[in-house]
């Protein structure tokens, strides 16, 4: 029911309130002539741009003459995003564009993406920030899951923005990037929060929080700004409604119908509209950037001391809001629980589920006991890899309303068993593990989580799930599979180091189709050890005996640290990791301070990481607790394990304020080329001599820059993540074996195609002398 005509009976003071709006617009018309935020050759960076509202947004801004680098984690979706920035730019021949992978849930993701953006412009820190990036991911509180979905949207929605504002400001406020002038055309730092950041409703309780918190974050820093006149900087949150984006139709999956029904009253916009009027309000030097009617509304009931757009109008709108909020908040609690009287109280309806911790299932469905209140969306995921190559270009953003989606409510039953997650035994719990994805990306870390996680569902293995549901979830075509374990594009890297290849080099058909098979047998092998996989050939070697694997909190327990509190992103994915050795005490007397979290993140690093080729200084000199100097690549700033005890890196040789390289390429851990590969650095940071990457290619450590197709295969990407899981975890012996393996194809390569050469001609020369004993 539409709350506007239930609200017949307050019409004298809806019609008070539209009389204001109408004035607030003529006020804006009025007064509001000057663009405060031009972005005509300026440069923004954007996360979250490479879908939905975010592309529109960089879609538009390249109109206006703005240089753009998108930050997201998809390459292929950033690469479609580029080209359609590209297309629409004002003036191509000198606008400049880019984009770096990243995930802004990451800790510390920002440094090293604002540490790329701005080498990449010359030296020159971006001018406006807006983060777009962000999920949502609807539940009743009580529902399954709920805890592990808040802290997800958490980390992407809060953390991803809090993470990228303090990043560029920190790059801003060096001395010496102060303005010419006071007056100087300001910086920007722009959140995306939502009409949910003003107005609640039921459903919304993992995510509502995260875009309150990010308003909170935003009015602090508002202030905070003041504190350097010399670097003048503006803060705003664009507060949008449904927007018809895929972010939309991922969240509808979970959404429980309840509010479904009370989110109709606010009509959904589409991500270009959205778009276009996020920048007009910017323009205009809007705080809070309400892109609808409503969205005004709620805006000035909740203005709390947040910064106003315009105190006059702001502040009379405000007066009449609580008397609109009396009626609205009578008829939307009438509606919830009119909504229980027909359908069931959810707490009774929902079944008692045996298993539901660490189940990626429920968290792709959370609800699904509860069928009669969960819409489901119209599209599956994926069950079997049917396609390889890059996606189809140019898709519209799929129109997902709310009406539409009512209307699929009849259909729940069918899609929660049609979706796919359910099929072909993936209910049972163990398969549903192959979908989380790992951070040590390799099989043996699925076993560790999947351990790990039969005990314990952590938020943080929730959210790798999460994530790589997200991407799996794609009709784009880009191969995933709902039974392989994600492909992490920072392993990718050590083959590729990002390159900037806009080219490409296709592959050749046989290969495609080669890649294609081996693709979906990949998708079982970790079931079975596959025939394809080198490791179960060798007769001699261990090959991967996931449950002999132990991880990095298991070698902790075992060098005698006990049960430590495992509380930070960075602590709980190393803890997931293979361990790599025992940590050994300098002074075994001494007890460490294993209270604080970054000392964890030390100790973990220590076990997991990879030792420097030569000590930092500190480690050099008997520094730290630990007997050898470990590095974990992108991670701690670049600094050891010792150093990040106690001190946080700081002191650290390899610290990346020291090493601006860093960024690109851990100094601690170049690595040898592979036989057979060109000795020198370049192998890693041009990688031109690199017989998968034709072109040179960058290098970027944690941050992927544009790659070639080839690299971007997920066969391919999936081949060197299991060879790194594979090669990590086995011991000298193994080792030894999987180079007598790689030298023993050489040379059967070798001698295959030379005997094929000389069968090829001797035929020749048969037929040479069939054809002259003819004549
Ligand atoms: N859709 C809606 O109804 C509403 C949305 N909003 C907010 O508006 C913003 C845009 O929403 P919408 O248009 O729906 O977005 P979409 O969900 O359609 O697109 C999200 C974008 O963010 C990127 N992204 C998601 N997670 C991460 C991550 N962990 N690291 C880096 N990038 C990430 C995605 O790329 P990739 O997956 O490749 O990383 C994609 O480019 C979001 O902040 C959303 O919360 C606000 C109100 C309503
Ligand atoms: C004075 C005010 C009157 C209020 C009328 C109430 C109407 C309620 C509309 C709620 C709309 C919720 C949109 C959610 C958008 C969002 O952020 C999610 N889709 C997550 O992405």
């Amino acid at each position: 029911m539409d709350i506007l005509q239930r609200l017949g009976i307050s019409l004298p003071v809806a019609t008070g309130s539209i009389g204001l709006i109408i004035a607030l617009i003529a006020a804006m018309g009025l007064f509001g002539k000057k663009n405060h935020m031009p972005v005509a050759g300026r440069t923004i960076l954007l996360t979250g741009a490479s879908e939905g509202m975010g592309r529109s947004a960089a879609i538009r801004l390249a109109a206006k003459g703005a240089h753009l680098i998108l930050v997201s984690r998809n390459l292929e979706r950033l690469e479609e995003s580029l080209a359609a920035v590209r297309a629409a730019a004002a003036s191509p021949a000198t606008q400049r564009f880019t984009y770096i992978s990243a995930d802004v849930s990451e800790p510390d993701y920002a440094t090293g993406v604002v540490a790329q953006a701005t080498a990449w412009n010359g030296g020159r820190s971006p001018d406006i920030v807006w983060c777009v990036a962000g999920l949502s991911t609807p539940l009743l509180w009580t529902d399954d899951n709920a805890m592990a979905a808040a802290r997800r949207n958490m980390d992407v929605n809060y953390f991803g923005s809090a993470e990228m504002s303090r990043a560029i400001l920190r790059e801003w406020l060096r001395p010496e990037n102060a303005a010419p002038g006071r007056n100087s055309e300001p910086k920007h730092i722009i959140f995306t929060a939502s009409v949910l950041a003003l107005f609640a409703i039921v459903g919304y309780a993992p995510y509502t929080p995260s875009k309150w918190a990010l308003r909170g974050l935003a009015d602090t820093l508002a202030m905070e700004v003041n504190l350097y006149p010399d670097h003048p900087i503006k803060l705003h949150v664009v507060c949008p409604a449904t927007i018809t984006s895929p972010g939309l139709e991922r969240e509808n999956q979970t959404k429980p119908a309840i509010t479904v029904e009370l989110e109709k009253d606010e009509p959904p916009q589409t991500p270009d509209t959205v778009a276009e009027k996020a920048i007009a309000g910017l323009e205009r030097g809007d705080y809070f950037v309400a892109v609808s009617f409503l969205g005004n509304l709620m805006r000035c009931g909740v203005m709390g001391a947040s910064p106003r757009n315009n105190w006059l109008l702001d502040t009379l709108l405000g007066w009449f809001i609580p008397i609109i909020y009396f009626f609205v908040l009578k008829i939307m609690n009438g509606q919830v629980r009119g909504w229980t009287s027909t359908h069931g109280n959810p707490a009774k309806t929902r079944p008692k589920r045996k298993i539901s911790r660490g189940r990626l299932v429920s968290e792709i469905q959370p609800t699904i006991g509860m069928k009669s209140s969960v819409i489901r969306s119209q599209r599956g995921r994926p069950n079997k890899v049917t396609k390889q190559g890059p996606p189809p270009r140019g898709r519209t953003p799929r129109q997902v309303t709310a009406t539409h989606l009512a209307a699929t409510h009849e259909d729940d039953q069918a899609h929660v068993t049609l979706s796919g997650e359910l099929k072909d035994g993936e209910g049972d719990p163990s398969s549903v593990f192959e979908d989380v994805r790992m951070g040590a990306e390799d099989y043996a870390a699925a076993a560790a989580a999947a351990a790990a996680m039969d005990n314990d569902l952590t938020e943080d293995a929730h959210g790798e799930a999460e994530a790589d549901a997200e991407m799996d979830d794609d009709d784009d075509g880009t191969g995933a599979s709902s039974n392989m374990p994600h492909v992490d594009l920072t392993a990718a890297n050590i083959l590729v180091n990002g390159g900037s290849n806009p080219q490409g080099v296709p592959l050749s058909q046989p290969v495609q189709e080669q890649l294609q098979e081996m693709q979906q047998n990949l998708s079982h092998a970790h079931q079975h050890q596959h025939p394809h996989q080198p490791a179960a050939q060798m007769g001699g070697h261990q090959g991967v005996d996931q449950s002999m694997v132990k991880t990095t909190e298991d070698l902790s327990r075992d060098s005698g640290y006990g049960d430590l509190n495992v509380e930070s992103a960075l602590a709980k994915r190393l803890a997931r990791e293979p361990g790599q050795r025992l940590a050994q005490q300098r002074r075994p007397e001494q007890a460490l301070n294993l209270a604080r979290r970054s000392n964890v993140e030390a100790l973990f690093a220590h076990i997991a990481g990879e030792p420097a080729r030569i000590p930092c200084k500190n480690c050099h000199k008997g520094h730290g607790p630990w007997t050898s100097c470990v590095v974990v690549d992108g991670q701690m700033c670049g600094s050891c394990a010792n150093c990040w005890f106690n001190a946080s890196g700081a002191r650290c040789s390899f610290h990346e304020t020291r090493n601006p390289q860093a960024v690109a390429q851990h100094p601690a851990i170049l690595p040898a080329a592979p036989a057979g590969f060109s000795n020198d650095p370049g192998y890693r940071l041009g990688a031109a001599s690199h017989p998968l990457l034709p072109h040179g290619a960058a290098a970027l450590g944690g941050v992927t820059h544009p790659g070639g197709l080839l690299i971007n295969n997920p066969v391919l990407q999936q081949m060197v993540n299991r060879a790194m899981g594979e090669v990590r975890q086995a011991d000298k012996a193994t080792r030894q074996l999987i180079r007598i393996e790689i030298a023993a194809k050489q040379l059967a390569l070798q001698i295959v195609e030379t005997e094929e050469m000389v069968n090829h001609q001797d035929q020749a020369g048969q037929q040479v002398l069939n054809d002259e004993s003819g004549a």
